[in-house]
């Protein structure tokens, strides 16, 4: 049999380790600053946020970590010491889909860690407009959730903006009815955005067929709605309860499991390489016989990985479309580079929305 050890002593170790522990964070926190120093001894201006580099350093940790911590655990301490670091060089401040609570904050907090100042704003548009216009160096917009498509607004800005994706991140998403109600049958009307009235139509259905349903511009403003309305409900994740104080009337009403929503990070700044990227791009072939196998035969031939596919009306004329694809590896890996070049002349218009690491959680 192996001795106990005794509580007492346990906690002496515990405390032995968190000094160390502590010690070594600041030890970090000082060399993060010097990083600082020398970005500017080499004149780099703006921000300092690296996603490339982030990847690399979390995708460490994973191969690295021998456990007992599970890997999602041991990634998500070393996402909030970066985030930490970096708000030590300088802050960094992300434009999201507000008000506070929302799923696209959620998204921000774990792309980015709690360290990072979200700022929200009222539409997928402003989101843009926040960074294209420089307010804010990044924006986290969200792009498609596995029930219910694409999110078609941020598509259709995505195929005008000059910004770039630099990094995507995925939310499993859970929504919940919140409401002052005391019955189900004294809700009159369930605001929430569009996507997850959506994403809840069938439980909609089966229990509040009397209520009627109303579109807002986002969960967390449904939720403000049904904070100062007892006959109102709002469909929202848990944060905006917190935010706005109301009861959880009934958790998970999301009609398909493992509901999830893919977010992608815009900004001016391009990525290098990491060894596991994606490449976005939106093609135009017109409507010509046997342009989509044009389109798609470059991939083929130099071995790349096309992982998602999605057609747009162009906004150019009557059933004109483009196509917005995503592969596998960056734009200057030497597979890809010469798909695209081999693409660019087989298509009338080839934009690529940008190079980024892929989500590491
Ligand atoms: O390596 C850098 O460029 C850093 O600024 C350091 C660091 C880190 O803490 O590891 C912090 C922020 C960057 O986004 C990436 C990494």
């Amino acid at each position: 049999m192996t001795a106990i050890t005794p509580l007492a002593e346990l906690r002496e170790k515990i405390d032995a380790l968190d000094a160390q522990m502590l010690d070594l964070l600041n030890q970090r926190a000082k060399c993060a600053q010097e990083v600082a120093r020398t970005k500017m001894a080499q004149g780099e201006q703006g921000t300092f946020y690296r996603p490339d580099r982030e990847s690399l350093v979390l995708r460490r940790i994973q191969e690295l970590n021998q456990g007992p911590l599970p890997d999602e655990t041991a990634i998500r301490f070393f996402r909030e010491i970066m985030s930490a670091c970096l708000a030590l060089e300088k802050p960094l401040e992300v434009a999201f889909l507000g008000p506070e609570g929302t799923f696209t904050q959620q998204a921000a907090f774990k792309h980015f860690g709690h360290a990072v100042k979200t700022v929200p704003v009222a539409t997928i548009n402003e989101i843009f407009n926040a960074v294209e216009t420089q307010l804010c160096p990044f924006g986290v917009v969200p792009v498609e959730n596995s029930t219910e498509g694409v999110i078609s607004h941020t598509l259709d800005r995505l195929l005008v903006s000059p910004l770039k994706i630099c990094g995507e991140v995925e939310i499993r998403v859970h929504q919940n009815l919140l409401s002052l109600a005391e019955n189900l049958a004294d809700i009159t009307t369930v605001y929430s955005h569009q996507q997850s009235l959506a994403q809840c139509r069938q439980w909609l259905d089966k229990h509040l067929p009397h209520a009627q349903r109303a579109a807002v511009n986002s969960n967390a403003e449904a939720a403000r709605l049904a904070a100062a309305n007892k006959g109102v409900a709002a469909i929202a994740g848990i944060a905006a309860a917190e935010v706005y104080q109301l009861p959880v009337i009934e958790k998970n009403i999301e009609d398909i499991a493992n509901n999830t929503t893919r977010f992608i990070i815009v900004g001016q700044q391009i990525s290098t390489s990491t060894g596991k990227d994606k490449t976005s791009l939106v093609v135009s072939t017109g409507n010509k016989p046997g342009a989509l196998h044009r389109m798609l035969e470059p991939f083929a031939t130099f071995g790349v990985d096309m992982v998602n596919i999605e057609s747009r009306p162009s906004h150019q004329g009557l059933w004109d479309y483009v196509f917005f694809i995503d592969i596998q590896g960056h734009a200057n890996d030497s597979a890809v580079a010469q798909a695209l070049i081999s693409l660019r002349d087989k298509v009338n218009m080839l934009k690529i929305l940008g190079s980024y690491p892929k989500a590491v959680f």
